[in-house]
């Protein structure tokens, strides 16, 4: 798809939103009364509960929305992505992270190669060797079994494995537990290392480029940490470092054994392959069962995505609904507010997987863009963030669409027992504070309600709640793997359709480029070189001339 994109401010249904946009919003005190809208915006996408009915829009703006991405082929670019054409328009590239998840037996040639084959392929690979490390079946270099393992990567290679790994604690194999190194800054690696016995230690470095700066230094790091203990072993890094990389060549390069290494391919964007063999680490940490469950999450809600049809098709539906916060009612950030402790690097995962895709200022065809494309993307879980910042939402002059991700059942079932004879399931109380805080942000509270309360006349408009604040509340029975693969195929579908509309590239992310490259160029700088230091403009020399007199 090399053709041209279509500025979407041109088509007809745009000026029809802006003109909705202009009306007084739509009342939601007033909507939420009628059961027949809560019942025509709640839908089912696998085991996902969502219940769009919360948010800022009527019949009419919904049908605009509509009208939008059939006018820009939304849902045609969703079939090309998914067949496998070239959509990935400045690297020249196909976008398949849903090959990843298509089952054993489906087919999808692509450039006259079959993919489910290959991916099954490499699956397979990672899941045996997953199955070997937590079986104590592979052994460290002193044949003592593996207790640690030690994922070092970043960005894509990292935040996906950690949130996972996190999110499915209650699924983790016994007798192993996985640490993750991301940072440049040796404090990441130095405590990270902090009382692991080498013997029992093994690396997964994961890079999609082997390339990374952080990843190999890091890398070096933790091959110098081990050769110290472990040096007089010829195997030891062969026992206690693998790989997962799309450039198997520098693989071997860094000296790892290409028999010990995982391979994915172009056609995954790092931020889109936890999926890939990038979570081997999360593979062992879980075992290979609950990886293929994960794996099978993701894969129902990729179904839905592509079958459902548009009025009841979730993705589409909660893509575009960002889209009219952004662009009509101008909202600049988006919260995601998981009530699950587990979840709680999921808000920093989607800030890589929607700030690297959307965060772009010129459409696919290189036009400059005339709309505002990503928002910001930013959360905690509650009820944590009730305490923090939730101020803000529902009193503040900014428009903050939150979605709400809640589980009917508790990973840690809990009872706290008040010793009066009355006792409380714990998990209750939690699910309670989301109810009453979508209800809170919906409905707010009036003035007359507030001065009924007996409250000083002084004190209402502070205490007056304006309400009409949207939200989505997305439910499911349990936090399993495969609900997990499900949540993460969601986000990655509504990133995929507000990209679509706005017409931008969502699978490179060039902008990270110039400052790796500058980088590069100042590192001799701040170790000492005068002559590079005097080239710099003058706030960095200045601040690297604080840093050369005050470094001990
Ligand atoms: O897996 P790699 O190639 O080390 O890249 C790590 C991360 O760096 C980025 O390229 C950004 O610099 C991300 O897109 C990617 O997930």
């Amino acid at each position: 798809m090399t053709s041209a994109s279509v500025d979407p401010s041109t088509t007809r249904a745009w000026p029809r939103l802006a003109e909705l946009a202009e009306r007084p919003r739509p009342d939601l005190r007033r909507l939420l009364a009628d059961d027949g809208r809560v019942g025509r915006l709640t839908l089912e996408a696998a085991d996902l509960h969502v219940d769009l009915s919360k948010n800022l829009v009527d019949d009419d703006v919904l049908g605009a929305l509509l009208d939008l991405a059939a006018e820009l082929g939304v849902l045609e670019r969703r079939d090309a992505m998914l067949t496998g054409e070239h959509i990935n328009v400045t690297e020249d590239r196909a976008v398949l992270h849903t090959a990843l998840r298509l089952p054993r037996d489906a087919t999808l040639v692509v450039d006259g190669q079959d993919v489910v084959a290959d991916v099954h392929e490499e699956l397979d690979r990672v899941c045996t060797f997953a199955e070997q490390v937590g079986s104590g079946a592979w052994t460290g270099a002193t044949g003592r079994r593996i207790e640690t393992v030690v994922n070092i990567g970043i960005g894509g290679s990292d935040l996906g494995p950690v949130m996972a790994y996190e999110a499915l604690a209650p699924y983790r194999r016994p007798g192993l537990t996985c640490r993750f190194i991301s940072n440049i800054d040796p404090t990441d690696a130095a405590t990270t290392l902090d009382g692991l016995d080498p013997e029992t230690t093994l690396f997964i470095v994961a890079s999609k480029t082997f390339s990374t700066q952080e990843t190999l230094t890091n890398a070096r790091l933790c091959r110098a940490w081990l050769l110290d203990a472990l040096g007089e072993h010829q195997d030891a890094v062969a026992r206690h470092f693998v790989a997962v990389s799309t450039a198997l060549d520098k693989v071997a390069e860094f000296g790892i054994d290409p028999a010990n290494a995982f391979g994915f391919w172009d056609w995954v964007g790092g931020r889109y392959s936890v999926d890939s063999a990038i979570g081997t680490s999360l593979a062992v940490g879980i075992g290979p069962e609950r990886f293929r469950e994960l794996l099978a999450g993701f894969h129902a809600v990729d179904e839905h995505f592509r079958t459902a049809p548009p009025e009841s098709n979730v993705p589409l539906l909660m893509g575009l609904l960002n889209v009219w916060y952004v662009n009509f009612l101008g909202a600049a950030t988006h919260a995601v507010l998981p009530y699950a402790q587990l979840l709680h690097r999921f808000p920093a995962y989607l800030q890589q997987l929607t700030m690297e895709s959307n965060g772009k200022g010129v459409r696919w065809d290189g036009a400059a863009v005339t709309t505002e494309t990503g928002e910001i993307f930013w959360g905690e879980p509650g009820t944590n963030g009730q305490h923090a910042f939730y101020q803000l939402i529902h009193q503040g002059t900014r428009l903050v669409p939150a979605d709400f991700i809640a589980f009917a059942n508790p990973s840690y079932p809990l009872t706290d027992d008040a010793g009066d004879g009355t006792s409380v399931d714990v998990h209750e109380l939690l699910l309670t504070n989301f109810l009453a805080q979508t209800q809170a942000l919906a409905l707010g509270r009036t003035a007359e309600e507030v001065r009924a309360e007996g409250v000083d006349d002084a004190l209402v408009p502070a205490r007056t709640f304006p309400g009409n604040r949207p939200t989505t509340s997305i439910m499911a029975p349990s936090l399993t793997p495969s609900v997990l693969g499900q949540l993460i195929a969601l986000y990655e579908h509504i990133t995929f359709v507000q990209g679509a509309v706005w017409g931008i590239d969502s699978f490179d992310q060039w902008g990270v480029e110039l400052g790796k490259q500058l980088a590069r160029g100042l590192a001799p700088a701040v170790a000492g070189d005068e002559t590079v230091a005097a080239e710099q403009d003058a706030s960095t020399r200045s601040l690297i001339a604080y840093y050369r007199r005050t470094r001990q």
